[in-house]
């Protein structure tokens, strides 16, 4: 991938979580600029080489492609002042949850290239996982652009209908916090089965790293025969799959996407 100057605005977790993983890949540091109003979120890019003492304007003004990584909430006001910017010839990249290109659009009106993306924090170990929306009229350099950069960190899917995204922010976004806290609930469990701390985390990180790649290397294989042919009939493991589905964990798991999706939605009204 040809290296373009990248303005980020916003330094927080999905930030660091992206131009951390472009380092990573080899992404020219020289070619980085992230603007953040926290002196210590702006020290660890600077550490790496990034620029990181220019306004939100200047760096716009500078670079060919601006990622807004700020949350939704601040998106208005942020892109107040950034709208005295000409992005008419620049890549304006959103990885903010809810906020629609027709909003992007009113926001900033010389836009004429805007990319909606919703990526996730594990692009910082180039397994993120994105799903991408353009505006109609996108310019095709740029869309490979935005394809190939969060192909650097991961993998991407494109969307054909906006209103996609939302369900896209429980599958990507979102989604390492749902495999988080079962991780955690495992975690927490085997301490009060007195296993040590440190054989607890790697007892639970290594099988959830084995499941994943299980998954990854047999595309062929349906997720429930993975899941069947752990399950040996009368054993241990039927007898914890009971308890899951007692509980209804397929259920929970549906209600607590549905409520991502009703968020953003509600979000997108909001901001
Ligand atoms: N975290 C995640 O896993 C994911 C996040 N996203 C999206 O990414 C966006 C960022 O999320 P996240 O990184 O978690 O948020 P963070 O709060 O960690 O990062 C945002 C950063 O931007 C700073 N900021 C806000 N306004 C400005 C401004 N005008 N100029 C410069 N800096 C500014 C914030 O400062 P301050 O703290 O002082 O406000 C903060 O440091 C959100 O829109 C979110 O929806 C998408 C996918 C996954
Ligand atoms: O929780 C959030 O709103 C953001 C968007 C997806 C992940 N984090």
């Amino acid at each position: 991938m040809k290296n373009k100057l990248i303005t980020f605005i916003g330094g927080g977790n999905m930030a660091q979580a992206i131009v951390f993983g472009l380092l990573n890949k080899g992404y020219s540091a020289a070619k980085l600029i992230v603007c953040d109003r926290n002196e210590a979120k702006r020290n660890l890019f600077a550490q790496k080489g990034v620029e990181v003492n220019l306004t939100n304007v200047e760096a716009a003004e500078k670079a060919e492609v601006v990622v807004l990584a700020v949350k939704p909430q601040a998106m208005a006001e942020t892109c107040g002042p950034l709208s005295a910017v000409d992005f008419s010839g620049k890549l304006v990249i959103s990885i903010a949850a809810a906020v629609s290109v027709s909003r992007l659009s009113a926001l900033l009106p010389t836009a004429k290239n805007i990319v909606r993306v919703m990526p996730n924090t594990p692009a910082l170990v180039s397994e993120g996982m994105a799903g991408l929306f353009a505006s109609t009229g996108l310019n095709g350099e740029y869309q490979d652009f935005a394809e190939d950069l969060l192909n650097a960190v991961g993998k991407t899917c494109w969307l054909q209908k906006e209103e996609d995204m939302h369900a896209v922010t429980a599958g990507s976004g979102s989604s390492p916090a749902y495999f988080f806290l079962f991780m955690e609930a495992m975690e927490k469990t085997l301490s009060s089965m007195g296993i040590s701390p440190e054989n607890a985390r790697t007892l639970v990180q290594q099988s959830a790293l084995g499941a994943a790649k299980m998954v990854e290397n047999n595309p062929q294989l349906p997720l429930s025969t993975l899941r069947e042919n752990v399950t040996s009939k009368g054993g241990t493991t039927a007898a914890a799959l009971a308890v899951f589905n007692q509980y209804q964990l397929d259920k929970i798991v549906q209600q607590a996407m549905e409520a991502c999706v009703a968020r953003s939605q509600e979000m997108e009204k909001l901001f």
